[in-house]
């Protein structure tokens, strides 16, 4: 469900992965085009420019068609508008099909991660639900180039099956049954690295930069920990690699749109330019209020907020941060 970047490139990922078991894949897109593209021409231009698409794949606009007798349902859109959108076809969705989610967002308002929108809105058990994360930039998949993710969720079995269906010669899938501590990771990673962008944008350097992210991950542990996720979770893919893959990458749009912010242009500017979504935009918010509930500090997440919200300039983020009080870098509350 959804035919954006993500949605496209892991759609092949699947047709590959089970091309030999006469298993087909289907897209649900938004746009007739796009899903008439996806069915004569096998690419998906708007995002995907020089993929060719398997021929095991086919589109519709219709989510009924798509729906029907669909084992796993995969949603990639983006994470604010997944209650609404849901809403609309979860009474669509097979009595035993399995939900995959590949969105890495909190919802706002409710700050909820998707697997708990999805529990929520389609009334789903735990173990009919999952989440895929990891440095899986859609580029570079959409290319065939090697990575590893995780496939989470707190059924094994469920995990197991999900991770055979998604192994591709380019694709490795390992599982997890921290759900929690995966998608936290996919989600905090986004506003680490729209602080390392806005520090790329502003002129600095690997030291500094280096620093978001080590830190970043410290502040990503403590709140993974405070909400019973566990540590080794962020030592995975999930965590360090998802969070050196995104702010490491110019492909990455939430790095790109903090490289924006960084060199000068308002958050408006900036949103007028992406054309694909930077969750860690909305998200910020939510994950900052989350970390307020939970009462865990998490500087650099508030220090984003501020800049996104209008409260602090770039200029004035490092001296903000560099201020606090000092500490042992070991503490994890
Ligand atoms: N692109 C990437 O490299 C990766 C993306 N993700 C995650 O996957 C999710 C989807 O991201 P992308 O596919 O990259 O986004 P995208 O911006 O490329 O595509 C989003 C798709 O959702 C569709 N859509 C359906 N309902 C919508 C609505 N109500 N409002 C707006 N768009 C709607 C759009 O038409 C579009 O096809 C995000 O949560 C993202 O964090 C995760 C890993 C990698
Ligand atoms: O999640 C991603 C890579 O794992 C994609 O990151 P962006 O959404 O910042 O492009």
């Amino acid at each position: 469900m959804g035919a954006g970047s993500w949605g496209t490139t892991f759609a092949k990922v699947m047709a590959d992965a089970v091309a030999e078991q006469g298993i087909s894949v289907q897209i649900w897109a938004r746009r007739d085009d796009a899903a008439h593209e996806i069915n004569e021409r096998h690419t998906n231009s708007r995002y995907l420019r020089d993929t060719k698409l398997p021929q095991n794949i086919s589109a519709s606009s219709d989510r009924q068609v798509v729906l029907c007798g669909a084992d796993l349902v995969v949603l990639a859109i983006p994470s604010q508008s997944l209650r609404a959108e849901l809403d609309g076809f979860k009474d669509l969705i097979e009595p035993d099909a399995v939900v995959l989610s590949l969105m890495k967002g909190l919802e706002r308002g409710t700050d909820l991660r998707m697997s708990q929108v999805i529990a929520e809105v389609a009334e789903l058990p735990e173990n009919r639900i999952a989440v895929l994360s990891g440095p899986n930039l859609a580029m570079e998949i959409a290319r065939e180039q090697p990575t590893a993710s995780v496939v989470a969720c707190t059924d094994e079995q469920t995990a197991n099956w999900i991770a055979q269906l998604c192994s591709a010669p380019y694709f490795r899938p390992y599982t997890n049954d921290d759900v929690l501590g995966v998608e936290l990771g996919g989600i905090v990673k986004n506003i680490i690295a729209l602080a390392v962008g806005m520090c790329d944008g502003m002129g600095m350097g690997d030291n500094t930069k280096s620093t978001v992210i080590t830190r970043g991950l410290a502040e990503t542990t403590r709140l993974v920990l405070a909400l019973g996720g566990r540590l080794d979770t962020l030592a995975g893919l999930s965590g360090l690699g998802d969070l050196v893959a995104t702010c490491s990458s110019s492909l990455s749009r939430n790095n790109t749109a903090g490289r924006l912010l960084g060199q000068g242009l308002f958050l408006d500017e900036v949103n007028d330019r992406m054309s694909q979504t930077a969750e860690g935009i909305k998200s910020a918010r939510a994950v900052f209020d989350l970390s307020r509930t939970h009462d865990v500090d998490m500087p650099i997440t508030e220090a984003v907020v501020m800049v996104l919200e209008g409260m602090l300039s770039v200029e004035n983020m490092a001296e903000r941060l560099l201020a606090r009080e000092l500490k042992s870098e070991g503490e994890l509350q």
